[in-house]
This record gives structure tokens, C-alpha cells and sequence, in this order.
């Protein structure tokens, strides 16, 4: 029987990436074969099972990500947008399956995942749970068919330490209700309303973004008309269905031929 597929996780001492690592040694589906950190991180050199205050798991984090990735066949990677462009070019080279959930990335960092994938499977998306790609899918079927009389805002709502606004998946929210407009993003976006503003401009779509406390992750797509209002509501309470479904897409990616794909792809919707 051929062995289980190696995963390394990038970002390892992270919200994300504990909760990755706990994902991955419960799976039964995939070995945890490294674990990286920048160089500096107080996590180098240790275990990573003791790290996280548990038993010893025999696995060192390292700050050598091309070393980490050579072992792998697939890296599994929360962490910032300039580290996840640097990855992106390390995991092709060593031609493992490279799940991207960090968010906030901009053009520069999307044209260096693009080439990367050229050469290597590439699996991003701003959420990589089941609830929010459904969401997503539905969020684009209700704005095709209303007419922009029916105003779109998504609300989203997140811990006090996330960095980035809005979220990735705001930005997936947002993009499904343009797309099912029939325009683009970029033009109808406003974000973070402030001051005298004037009244709101037909056809936008907004963006406010809630930060507090420990939440995991809330999103609400709001199409308010004259007289009723329609929400679609999505309520993370668990940071497991993102490790979950990012696992998910690094076992799918096994075998897929080099390219850019997103969760829709991972879960067949
Ligand atoms: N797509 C999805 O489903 C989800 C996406 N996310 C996204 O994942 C990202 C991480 O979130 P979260 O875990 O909460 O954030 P954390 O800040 O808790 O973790 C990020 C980790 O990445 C590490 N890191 C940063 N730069 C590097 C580098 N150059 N090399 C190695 N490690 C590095 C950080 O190390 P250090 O502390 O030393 O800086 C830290 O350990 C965010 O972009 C978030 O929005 C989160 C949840 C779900
Ligand atoms: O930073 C987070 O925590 C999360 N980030 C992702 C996003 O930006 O949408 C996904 C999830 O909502 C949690």
C-alpha cells in the first residue's frame, strides 16, 4: 500500500496552523511531515507537539521552507501574503500541491501564485469551509435575480487580532453578487462608509467590517429592498472547518494536473 500523502504547514504556531496540525495527526488521512516559521519565531527548533504543550510528535519546525517542502507533497499555508507569494514559488519547485488560505492578497501576490501555478497545483480561496462556498453559490443566484433597486451590502464580522478588511470571504461574497449583477467588482465596491457621504449610489455594493473579541468568523449578505429585506448568514463558531477543508484540498490536489484552483473545484459545487 502506498504511503500517506506529507503535508507541511507553513505558519505552524498560528490560530490556523495549530489548528492544522491537530487536523492533520487526527485525519488518519495524511502524515504531518514538517512544519514552518520565520526565522525569529520562538517555535524554531522545537517539536511541534511540544510546542503546542502536548507530547513530542517528531517533527522540528523549521525556518527552512524549501528544505520543509522538498519532503512534501503538499503544504498547507495560513499565514501573510508576502510569505504565501514566496511559497507559492518554493512548493512548485518542489512540485507539492500548494493550499493557500491567507488572505489579503493583492495583485502582485496573485501574479506570483499564477505562475507558480504553471508548474504546480494550486488550491486558494478566501474560505475554505462547505457553509460559506454554498453561501457563495447562493449569494450569486439571489443578486441575478433582483435588479439593483435591491441595495447588496456584506457585513462581515471577525476576532480583534485579524489584520486584513474586508475579508477574503466578504471578497467572495461580494465578487458572487457582482458576478450575478452582471459587473465587476472593482467598479461597484465601497467600503468603510465615514462622514457626510451622500445617499447611497444604485447599483454599489458595500463592505463594513466588525472586528472584537474572539470571533471565529460572521458574514451576512444583506439585499435590502423598498419594504422587505432578504440576509443570507453565515456563522463560522469553529476554526476546524477551515483546517478541515483545506486538508480536503491538499488530498484532492494529489494528482490534478498543474493550475489555479479554488474550493468550488474541492467540493464539486
Ligand atoms: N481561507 C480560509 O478559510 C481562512 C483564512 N484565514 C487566513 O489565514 C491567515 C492566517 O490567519 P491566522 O492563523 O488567524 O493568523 P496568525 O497571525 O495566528 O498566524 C499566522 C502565522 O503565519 C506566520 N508567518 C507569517 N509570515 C511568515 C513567514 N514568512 N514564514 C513563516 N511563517 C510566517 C506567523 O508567524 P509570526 O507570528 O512569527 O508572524 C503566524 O504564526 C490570515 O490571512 C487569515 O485571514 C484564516 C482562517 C480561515
Ligand atoms: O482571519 C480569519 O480569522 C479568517 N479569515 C478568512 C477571511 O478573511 O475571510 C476566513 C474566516 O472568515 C476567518
Amino acid at each position: 500500500m502506498s504511503e500517506l500523502p506529507g503535508i507541511v504547514i507553513t505558519g505552524a504556531s498560528g490560530r490556523m496552523g495549530q489548528m492544522l496540525v491537530k487536523t492533520v495527526l487526527a485525519s488518519g488521512k495524511a502524515r504531518l511531515v514538517g512544519c514552518v516559521e520565520r526565522a525569529g519565531n520562538p517555535w524554531v527548533g522545537l517539536d511541534v507537539g511540544q510546542a503546542m504543550g502536548g507530547a513530542a510528535l517528531g517533527v522540528t519546525v523549521t525556518d527552512d521552507p524549501l528544505e520543509a517542502f522538498a519532503k512534501a507533497q503538499a503544504v498547507i499555508d495560513f499565514t501573510a501574503p508576502a510569505a504565501t507569494a514566496e511559497f507559492a514559488a518554493l512548493a512548485a519547485q518542489a512540485r507539492a500541491v500548494h493550499v493557500i488560505g491567507t488572505t489579503g492578497l493583492e495583485a502582485e501576490h496573485h501574479a506570483r501564485i499564477d505562475a507558480a501555478a504553471r508548474h504546480a497545483v494550486v488550491v486558494q480561496a478566501g474560505n475554505m469551509g462547505l457553509g460559506i462556498n454554498l453561501l457563495v453559490g447562493l449569494t450569486r443566484k439571489v443578486a441575478q435575480a433582483l435588479d439593483a433597486d435591491w441595495d447588496v451590502e456584506v457585513i462581515e464580522a471577525h476576532h480583534r487580532m485579524k489584520v486584513d478588511a474586508p475579508s477574503g470571504t466578504a471578497l467572495m461574497l461580494g465578487q458572487a453578487a457582482a458576478e450575478g449583477r452582471g459587473v465587476s467588482l472593482q467598479e461597484a465596491r465601497v467600503s468603510g462608509r465615514d462622514g457626510i457621504t451622500g445617499a447611497r449610489e444604485r447599483g454599489t455594493i458595500g463592505f463594513s467590517a466588525i472586528r472584537g473579541g474572539d470571533i471565529v468568523g460572521e458574514h451576512d449578505v444583506l439585499f435590502a429592498g423598498d419594504g422587505e429585506r432578504i440576509i443570507l448568514r453565515h456563522v463560522a463558531t469553529d476554526r476546524g472547518i477551515f483546517a478541515r477543508g483545506a486538508l480536503r484540498a491538499a488530498l484532492w490536489g494529489q494528482g490534478q494536473k498543474p493550475g489555479r484552483y479554488d474550493m468550488m473545484d474541492v467540493l464539486g459545487l
